[in-house]
């Protein structure tokens, strides 16, 4: 079954039962308190488990003149029903070794009575009892569909309880908690189930009956009750009631209803007359009854309680995580096998989706029929007259993480013959590969026979409106559309950013030497070393990201200065004092394992600045190495210092830099290549490597480390990549 069967049938499952859900929840929340306040003052014996019957019975019988019942309550009070000496009858907490009164049982709380009903029946009787008992099976469903959801996240049981990437507030505690909760709430949810089945006859429950034959009852030898072998061998912690015989005829016994049986006893000779074992389903719903109401244990009681608060905040955060599933969906108007227009987009950060949607947003508004998906969505489109496809390139020269299966589905699916196409790439100047992917895309479609081109390939730097409005124009006048442009808000910067101030900024005398900029953002700004900033250095659409260290409680950036770079250039001329518009994106991929037995942290070049962050945050000293290289000696100068006394203060354990242009003339790989051994060890423990630099280093790292982990442990670098212990973060 695929994981969205499941993610279905949860959604779906919560959707039909959360109200009432909700309030048998905060109504459980309620009640769970009342098993904790019942237990105060407390009414139990010292030594009530060591207790028997043959010590409670006479001591109860010197006390009072008759007693008619004893009751053992969940709490492990004992109730007894009689007279007292002055012919008074009573019922009353006894102390079962001596027979004295402690107190007087009160009728549940007024308060306790109406939550109780509500909780059961909704004030509804039966029809009430129907729902609850429906809304408990609802919720075992739920939580086994949930079960099955963490298991294939977790991608296997085994891992179930292994770390969670933290994409946000609500998905990220709707697991954590959801698995600490797990059992508290299917055992809810089981014995509420129970309860209701048993309630309603579903389950065979045989009513006890002895088989006694009168004419055998003995009346010799007469036997004081502490005498009685059963009463000697039965525990008062076993007891739910003893019925005392009514008259002094053999005839009349003592009736003891325990947990688990039955058993009636001649009042004279203390002899066993009948025994009867209950059948499982009564032991099971005296159980369900304890469990379900946590009467026996205040312990439980309270675990029944957060339980029950768990299952109001996963309602709220399912909501959450539904609603933000649905409107990140690309919402569109009509089906795909209806459209004329299909837009396809290859986006890894959501811009070049950004124009997909611009683009398709134009022509449903000029009356045409247009769909937009990912790349990775391709099949075959029967009515598609054009297909559009807007792409962007990633790594090195390689498909956005949304369209890497595009290549295999273009050979699978075929279009009907004579579909114009048109490709637009997105990259950037500033890589190697310019727009490599959005080529490759062109080509694979040239060669289908079904695709006719309809303009050459057109490219677009650094996500340029300008540049895109250029083969706007010229496409919808080869479509013979009219009035179409990308709508203004596309040449903006995003709404929403955040004002921060510049608190330092480092001066360079070289241009290879790094500076560093600190920025202070909001007290609400929540962010760690590894997230990224985003700033908009023209005022416009162009967006720039840099690797935050979180260092001295700030962000911290280190920054190389390119003499034509927009970003570098702008956060040079900052001073301290200026604010700056920009926001933090999370990169939740790229954080500091903290359970890793050892981390081997891997830069070059300002790839450093968030393990700056990361080891100067090191304070519960995990075992952790930094390998960096630069170019020059100057190029490491604004970090040596913090580093050093980050090895004094044992939060880094090793620390080896290489200078590409300067003394041995290395790079941070020929450093590695020393440590082989130690790096392959690190990885066969279960320690992480970290990658931040260039794409070239990560490209030279990964293709040395493979080599080494097939020699020295026998197992591929993709195995240690699978496992999270392998993190990057290159551009
Ligand atoms: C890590 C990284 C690698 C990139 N590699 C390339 C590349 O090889 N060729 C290229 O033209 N653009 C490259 N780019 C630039 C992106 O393709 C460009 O910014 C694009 O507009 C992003 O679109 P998106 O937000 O839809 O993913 C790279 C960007 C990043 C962050």
């Amino acid at each position: 079954m695929t994981i969205s069967v499941w993610r279905y049938s949860h959604f779906a499952l919560a959707v039909s039962s959360f109200l009432f859900i909700t309030l048998a929840a905060v109504t459980g929340i309620v009640l769970s308190f009342e098993p904790i306040t019942g237990k105060v003052p407390s009414y139990k014996a010292d030594h009530f488990n060591q207790l028997t019957l043959a010590e409670t019975i006479p001591a109860l019988k010197r006390s009072f003149s008759s007693v008619t019942s004893m009751r053992v309550d969940a709490n492990q009070f004992v109730v007894v029903k009689g007279t007292d000496t002055s012919g008074k009858a009573l019922e009353a907490y006894v102390d079962p070794s001596t027979g004295k009164v402690l107190g007087t049982p009160h009728k549940q709380h007024a308060f306790y009575q109406w939550v109780t009903a509500l909780h059961r029946s909704l004030f509804l009787h039966e029809a009430g009892r129907f729902f609850v008992g429906l809304t408990s099976f609802l919720l075992l469903l739920i939580a086994i569909s949930g079960t099955v959801l963490v298991i294939r996240r977790q991608r296997g049981w085994k891992r179930f309880f292994t770390r969670i990437v933290k994409d946000n507030f609500a998905q990220y505690y709707h697991v954590v908690l959801g698995r600490l909760s797990l059992i508290p709430i299917i055992l809810i949810a089981l014995t509420g189930t129970w309860l209701s089945m048993a309630r309603f006859g579903l389950l065979t429950e045989k009513k006890v009956v002895h088989h006694i034959d009168e004419n055998t009852i003995r009346e010799e030898p007469v036997r004081q009750p502490a005498a009685f072998p059963v009463f000697k061998q039965v525990l008062l912690s076993q007891v739910q009631t003893v019925d005392y015989p009514f008259s002094e005829f053999p005839e009349d016994y003592y009736t003891l209803k325990l947990k688990d049986r039955e058993i009636v006893v001649n009042q004279l000779t203390g002899e066993k007359l009948s025994e009867v074992i209950y059948p499982v389903t009564t032991t099971l719903s005296r159980l369900s009854l304890d469990w379900h109401t946590g009467r026996v244990s205040i312990l439980w009681a309270i675990v029944l309680a957060i339980a029950c608060l768990n299952i109001l905040f996963f309602i709220y955060s399912g909501f959450a995580i539904s609603l933000k599933r649905l409107a990140g969906r690309s919402r569109n108007k009509y089906k795909p096998e209806q459209c004329r227009f299909i837009i396809l987009a290859g986006s890894e950060n959501g811009s070049t989706m950004a124009f997909a949607k611009a683009l398709q947003g134009q022509l449903i508004a000029n009356g045409e029929m247009a769909y937009c998906t990912d790349l990775n969505n391709y099949q075959t489109f029967p009515q598609a007259e054009h297909i559009i496809i807007l792409t962007s390139t990633y790594g090195l020269g390689d498909a956005p993480a949304n369209a890497n299966r595009f290549a295999s589905l273009v050979k699978k699916y075929q279009q009907q013959p004579g579909v114009h196409f048109s490709v637009v790439g997105f990259g950037s100047h500033a890589y190697p590969d310019f727009c490599q992917f959005a080529f490759e895309v062109n080509n694979l479609l040239s060669l289908q026979p079904w695709a006719l081109p309809l303009l050459e390939i057109h490219t677009i730097n650094d996500k340029s409106p300008d540049q895109f409005n250029q083969w706007l124009v010229t496409w919808s006048q080869k479509v013979g559309l009219t009035g179409i442009a990308l709508p203004e808000t596309m040449k903006q910067k995003p709404a929403g950013l955040e004002t921060m101030t510049v608190i330092e900024k480092t001066a360079i005398t070289h241009a290879d030497e790094p500076f560093i900029v600190r920025i202070k953002p909001s007290w609400r700004n929540k962010y760690t070393s590894g997230d990224l900033l985003a700033v908009y250095p023209a005022d416009d659409y162009r967006e720039r990201l840099y690797s935050i260290g979180k260092v001295g409680g700030h962000i911290q950036l280190s920054v190389k200065r390119h003499p034509d770079g927009l970003g570098s250039t702008y956060l040079y001329h900052l001073r301290p004092g200026d604010t700056i518009q920009a926001r933090v994106v999370p990169n939740p991929h790229f954080l500091f394992p903290q359970q890793a037995p050892a981390v081997i942290m891997i830069s070059n070049g300002t790839g450093i600045a968030p393990f700056l962050g990361m080891i100067e945050e090191n304070n519960q000293l995990s075992e952790c190495y930094l390998y960096c290289g630069f170019r020059y000696k100057l190029s490491f100068e604004p970090f040596a210092a913090a580093l050093n006394e980050h090895m004094a203060a044992n939060k880094l354990d090793g620390l080896q830099v290489a200078y590409s242009r300067e003394e041995e003339k290395q790079y941070v790989k020929d450093l590695l290549a020393n440590d082989a051994d130690f790096v392959a060890q690190t990885l066969a423990r279960g320690g992480v490597l970290m990658l931040c630099g260039s794409l070239s280093m990560q490209h030279d790292i990964i293709a040395w480390l493979e080599t080494v982990c097939q020699e020295r442990n026998g197992k591929s670098i993709s195995h240690y990549q699978s496992h999270g212990q392998v993190l990057m973060d290159c551009y």
